[in-house]
C-alpha cells in the first residue's frame, strides 16, 4: 500500500541546540534504514520550507502509524497521510 504523506518540522526555537542537532541525525539515520529496506520510496524536500513529501510501501495502515510514529522528529511535526491508488492511464504500475 503507497501513502503520500506531508512532514512539516516545527522544532521549538527554545529547544537547545545540540539536542535539536541530535534528533536530526537520529531521524536521518532513521529515514535512511527505511529508505534502503523500500519502506520510504520517495523523500523530497518542499523548496523554502522545513517540510518533505514522502512516498511510503507498507503493509497496512497499522504499519504506517508504526513506522511514523517512531520518527525521532515526530514530537516536533505536523503530518498529512494520504492513501494512494494506482492511475489507470499510468503507464507503469507504481
Ligand atoms: O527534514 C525533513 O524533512 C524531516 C525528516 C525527513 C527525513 C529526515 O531526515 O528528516
Amino acid at each position: 500500500m503507497l501513502f503520500l504523506v506531508h512532514m512539516q518540522v516545527n522544532i521549538p526555537h527554545d529547544l537547545d541546540p545540540a539536542d535539536a542537532a541530535a534528533l536530526i541525525a537520529k531521524e536521518k539515520a532513521y529515514s535512511q534504514e527505511l529508505q534502503r529496506n523500500g519502506t520510504w520510496r520517495h523523500l523530497w524536500r518542499m523548496v523554502g520550507q522545513y517540510a518533505n513529501y514522502s512516498v511510503f510501501d507498507v503493509a497496512s495502515n497499522d504499519e504506517l502509524h508504526q513506522k511514523l510514529s517512531a520518527l525521532p522528529l515526530y514530537p516536533y511535526m505536523t503530518l498529512e497521510v494520504t492513501p494512494l491508488a494506482q492511475h489507470p492511464s499510468a503507464l507503469a504500475p507504481n
